[in-house]
């Protein structure tokens, strides 16, 4: 058993869906299947370094608020830090410290010369202006100074910030150090050296490898039907990409609820529906309004859950009618409805995988602008592509010679390779 984790645990954090109490069980099981030294798992089960800051913002209104900012750099034994800032009202230190330990993992699996780490803030980004948005990110920036850095922790977008958040961080690292530092974090516009094909990554990644997985059972993505919760940079990006590539995408949901369609949904009109109507996509014609606890138990091939931790549950595992899902988001299924989806012969790419395209082109960036060399987007794709199904064989195959489900061959995959770098390094006797 591994030890209580330091993390302390939040009271809004029920033990038995504790994010970080869940990475750790996963991290055990990986252990035990690799038969790993007891004091192995104890030191990956411990982040390195954990800051939380304060981060004092004035309001445009005058009032003086001050938030809670946390970075959790989980492990750098195979390179720097690497992982997304998340803005949402849900953020806790355990969250974080628990998506921090899936990045460790993630980039381990990828083969990308990372650790893992991420960072959150508790707020709503939808409650602030932009003046606000840019204040608080720039602080936060400010306060995590001597933590991040092109060799030391990356930062990237993760829920609730994107490309132009990376800006403003890239700018006030820059300005700190007194020269301009690109390569501090990922998710960049074009502009100030971001990639191309960095916006869809994830999406995309996670379209690939439900494809593997399709062509795996000798079916391909023409006509399936697909169920998507969320539709923000990735979730909008895998609707988008498997209707292009002929699949039915029957329904998708942002946080107020979503829209179903049996002969599957315009995607690229519903994108200009959300984005004219705030992300409400009530009101879409021809599709039937759904909330999110509908949506997830539609009857499907496949469900992308690609919002929150959590969604699946013991609560709804039993009414889930989806022959394969894709963990797009981080998280999405807890530890008991994994067991039961298990049992039951449903095939769940886990989100260390199935997410995983984001982070190699967040890498693929990284790399271009160390070289000081830009690539176009159909390289960047076929480099992620040729990446993505690498592991993805790779955890078809642990999964075959260690007769395990597919989340605990890629854990063995990415905790053993760490594992291996740690002693290889001397950092364990
Ligand atoms: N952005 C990235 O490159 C990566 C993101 N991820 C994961 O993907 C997930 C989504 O991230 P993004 O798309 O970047 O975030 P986003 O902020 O762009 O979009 C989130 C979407 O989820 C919806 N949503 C929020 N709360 C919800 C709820 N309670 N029920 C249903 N939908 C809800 C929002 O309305 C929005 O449509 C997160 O778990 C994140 O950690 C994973 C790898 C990389
Ligand atoms: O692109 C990155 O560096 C990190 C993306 C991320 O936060 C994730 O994969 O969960």
């Amino acid at each position: 058993m591994i030890a209580t984790p330091t993390i302390p645990l939040e009271a809004a954090t029920p033990a038995h869906i504790c994010p970080f109490d869940q990475a750790c069980s996963y991290l055990e099981a990986a252990g035990k299947e690799l038969r790993l030294d007891q004091g192995v798992l104890e030191i990956l089960s411990h982040p390195r370094k954990v800051v939380t800051v304060s981060i004092p913002v004035k309001l445009d209104n005058g009032e003086v608020r001050v938030l809670a900012g946390h970075r959790v750099q989980h492990s750098n034994i195979l390179g720097p830090y690497k992982g997304g800032i998340r803005y949402h009202p849900a953020v806790t230190l355990r969250e974080v410290s628990a998506l921090a330990m899936l990045m460790t993992w993630k980039c381990a699996l990828l083969g990308i010369p990372y650790g893992g780490a991420k960072g959150g803030i508790a707020i709503d980004p939808q409650q602030y202006s932009v003046g606000e948005l840019e204040r608080i990110t720039r602080r936060y920036t400010s306060e995590l100074i001597k933590d991040i850095g092109p060799s030391l922790d990356i930062p990237a977008p993760d829920m609730g910030t994107s490309a132009r958040e990376m800006a403003w961080m890239m700018d006030t690292y820059s300005v700190n150090v007194g020269h301009a530092v690109p390569g501090v974090v990922t998710g960049k516009p074009l502009s100030v050296g971001g990639s191309l094909g960095r916006e869809k990554a994830t999406g995309r990644g996670t379209m690939i490898i439900v494809r593997e997985a399709l062509a795996d059972q000798g079916r391909t993505l023409a006509g399936v039907r697909v169920v998507i919760q969320g539709f923000g940079n990735v979730g909008g990006a895998a609707a988008e990409l498997l209707h292009q590539a002929g699949a039915k995408v029957i329904a998708v949901s942002t946080g107020t609820g979503g829209v179903y369609a049996a002969d599957g949904l315009d995607i690229p009109a519903l994108k200009a529906y959300a984005a004219e109507n705030r992300h409400h996509l009530a009101g879409f014609p021809n599709a039937t309004v759904i909330t999110n606890a509908e949506l997830l138990t539609l009857p499907c091939d496949v469900l992308i859950p690609a919002a929150l931790e959590n969604q699946i549950t013991e609560d709804n595992v039993h009414q889930i009618q989806a022959q394969i899902i894709a963990e797009a988001a981080n998280g999405p299924v807890t530890l008991e409805a994994n067991r039961v989806l298990e049992a039951q012969g449903v095939t769940v790419l886990p989100d260390i995988l199935a997410n995983a395209g984001g982070v190699v082109v967040s890498y693929l960036e990284w790399v271009q602008g160390l070289s000081y060399l830009f690539w176009d987007e159909e390289r960047v794709n076929r480099e992620m592509e040729h990446l993505m199904v690498q592991a993805y064989r790779q955890v078809m195959q642990q999964s075959k010679v260690r007769q395990v489900p597919l989340r605990l061959a890629a854990y063995t995959l990415g905790v053993g390779r760490v594992a291996q770098a740690l002693s290889d390094r001397g950092l364990y006797p």
